[in-house]
């Protein structure tokens, strides 16, 4: 049984269309990144899962609950971290963890919760006096409570150091070994690029790629990046590249490397462009296009 289904799920507000029919399913065990430029209808996606907000057409289920009825059968069996979730400032975050349990009916100690999320020092002062970082650990704790099948995070590294960004990866890492699926939107390419098994691109309301990274590369003509050092560089050289066929970019990575996305096909023919111009290629390289570059391409977004 699929972990999420959507079937032609939209999402109107008045005139805006904030999503557009999507069809997606995520595989239980699957980790999966979901990706989209600033008002792509990530979070509006999200919150249709989490019965916080009801489509406009279409339907959406959790573990075969619809997100919308039964919805309540399957919420045990997942952590949410929702976007925007605000700490309760008069508790503790220990209070918060035991809330967390309580709701879940689950049985343990909140300590050993609070240590995986790096707050257990911070335990016993009110969430009032947590930092932004602080808090965001916080909710990802509470989402962790009782081992869930299914982990549904907006963001989830909003507001965390390079050492937290990192840590969170590792315990989405961790969360996927022990078998839950994971599903989680994130702007941290390089952290879904590392942790995904499959990713998702919104743009506009639409789901407009759904592939392993590997399989976005494919379709992208195979992606290639190649970072060329020429003796010399100026902004004629970079245009000639420009007008190849198949060039997609060329950009002047410093005063002498070129990086230019292309087709596989291209790569001769910029070669002979270079020769054409009387530049020396110093040095030539190709680098598989990353899940950056993949994201620029399919949304023209910077
Ligand atoms: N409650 C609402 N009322 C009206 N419009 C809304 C509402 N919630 C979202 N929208 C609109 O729906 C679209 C999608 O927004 P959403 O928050 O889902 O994007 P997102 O991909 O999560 O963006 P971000 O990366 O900035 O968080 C936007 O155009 C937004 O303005």
């Amino acid at each position: 049984m699929a972990a999420i289904e959507a079937e032609a799920v939209s999402k109107r507000y008045g005139t805006e269309v904030a999503l557009d029919r999507v069809d997606l399913t995520v595989a239980e065990g699957e980790t999966f990144g979901f990706l989209g430029p600033n008002g792509a209808g990530k979070s509006t996606f999200i919150n249709l899962l989490l019965d916080f907000a009801k489509p406009t057409d279409g339907s959406a289920s959790i573990f075969g609950n619809d997100c919308q009825g039964a919805g309540v059968a399957a919420r045990d069996r997942i952590g949410v971290l929702p976007e925007g979730y605000s700490v309760f400032d008069r508790l503790t975050g220990r209070q918060h963890v035991e809330y967390a349990m309580d709701s879940k009916d689950v049985d343990g100690d909140p300590s050993q919760i609070l240590d995986r999320v790096g707050i257990l020092d911070d335990a016993d002062r009110t969430a009032s006096d947590y930092s932004k970082g602080m808090a965001q650990r916080l909710v990802l704790g509470m989402a962790l409570v009782g081992e869930p099948d299914l982990l549904i995070l907006d963001e989830p590294s909003t507001g965390l150091d390079p050492n937290g960004a990192a840590e969170m990866r590792a315990i989405l890492e961790e969360e996927n070994e022990r078998g839950a699926t994971v599903f989680f939107s994130s702007h941290i390419l390089e952290q879904v690029e590392a942790v995904c098994d499959r990713v998702g691109i919104l743009q506009n309301g639409e789901l407009v790629a759904v592939d392993t990274i590997e399989g976005l590369r494919e379709s992208l003509g195979g992606g290639t990046k190649l970072v060329i050092t020429l003796d010399r560089l100026d902004d004629g050289t970079a245009e000639r590249v420009r007008s190849v066929a198949g060039v997609e970019t060329a950009v002047a990575r410093d005063e002498a490397t070129l990086e230019v996305t292309c087709t596989n096909d291209a790569k001769m023919d910029i070669l002979v462009e270079l020769h054409d111009a009387g530049v020396d290629v110093v040095n030539f390289r190709t680098e598989e296009a990353s899940l950056e570059d993949m994201f620029i391409e399919y949304t023209g977004n910077r």
